[in-house]
């Protein structure tokens, strides 16, 4: 079976972006052993104090967040992060050549219950006009990023993966601590009969999704004409890896209880990350107004509302928007 190195050695992928890479995915390594321990580990539960967003952080948000930094600050690849659990951007090595920015857990609710979790990430160049703690150069366009990918920790820990030629999906084979590529190439089915949104918001979602959700639960009798099923992780990791296996729609719209928030997810470490894998699958990822990879961010930890998953799907959705 392909390992790691050599597929991304196929897709082209510079030296130092590749040992970047490898870095990285030596501290998901670690994060991966600390979650499976769970409780025995006695990290698990809140540490009571709160993130930049007004979240409390559990125990394993810092301590993932703390190994990733570390790892990739002693690196020298990367000349600085931007970190869900960071307020501000984390200055690394000057000559680093690249933006790193993560959610260094997501889905962290799902400790509590033994569920599904991971970390995201996306990769971006960095423009040497830059100081290394200069926050503007975050500030650039989804499609400028040179990677992404998520580590998913369930029963296998695994990881999907692009650097812009493909999707790929790896298991990480515990006995020798290396990614083999189990998935390769994945294209997400155009067409689906699943769907996934927090239906608890639904009186604050805007008119087209409201109508959109409304015709899916018509089922058969409803204009789709058919039967959706639903399924929500709670946890975007799980729900995004579940899509890009067998095909879905996946909402976080808009809502309308906060102005200042225009949906739950972040783009920088959420939904751009997200949108690449999906789009190099074949799948499609839109804010509602236009692709999520166009949207210019204002402030790293900016959020978007994400529609998305199956082309044909995301689609239709997007009709009633217009
Ligand atoms: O079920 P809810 O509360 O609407 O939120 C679920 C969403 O929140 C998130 O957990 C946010 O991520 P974090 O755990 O990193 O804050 C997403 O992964 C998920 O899709
Ligand atoms: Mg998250
Ligand atoms: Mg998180």
């Amino acid at each position: 079976m392909k390992r790691l190195n050599s597929q991304m050695q196929q897709d082209g992928a510079p030296l130092e972006l590749i040992l970047l890479i490898r870095t990285l995915l030596a501290g998901c390594k670690e994060i991966s052993f600390r979650v499976s321990q769970g409780a025995l580990a006695g990290v698990l539960g809140s540490t009571l104090s709160e993130n930049v967003q007004g979240e409390t952080q559990k125990k394993l948000d810092v301590i993932s967040n703390q190994i990733l930094k570390d790892i990739l600050k002693e690196s020298g690849y990367v000349k600085a992060i931007s970190s869900e659990e960071e307020d501000d951007v984390v200055p690394c090595h000057p000559d680093g050549k690249y933006l790193v920015s993560f959610d260094p857990l997501d889905g962290s609710s799902n400790t509590e219950i033994n569920s599904l979790i991971g970390t995201i990430f996306s990769i971006a160049h960095a423009p040497q006009w830059m100081e290394p703690d200069d926050p503007a150069a975050f500030l650039q366009p989804g499609s400028q990023m040179v990677a992404a990918g998520y580590v998913l920790y369930g029963p296998s820990t695994m990881l999907a993966m692009t650097t812009g030629k493909g999707t790929h999906i790896y298991t990480l084979d515990k006995t020798h601590g290396g990614f083999l590529l189990t998935h390769p190439n994945i294209q997400v089915p155009e067409q689906t009969a699943e769907f996934s949104i927090n239906a608890s918001n639904q009186r604050h979602w805007e008119q087209p999704i409201q109508n959109y959700v409304a015709d899916l639960l018509a089922g058969t009798e409803g204009p789709r004409e058919k039967n959706y099923n639903m399924r929500w992780v709670a946890a975007m990791v799980g729900d995004i890896h579940r899509l890009l296996c067998r095909g879905g729609i996946f909402m976080y719209p808009y809502d309308k209880r906060d102005p200042g928030k225009p949906g739950k997810l972040r783009l920088l470490y959420e939904a751009n990350p997200m949108a690449f894998l999906m789009e190099q699958a074949g799948g499609l990822a839109s804010t509602g107004e236009g692709r999520i990879m166009e949207v210019m961010p204002e402030e790293i930890h900016q959020r978007v509302p994400v529609i998305i998953g199956s082309k044909d799907e995301v689609e239709a959705c997007l009709s009633y928007y217009d």
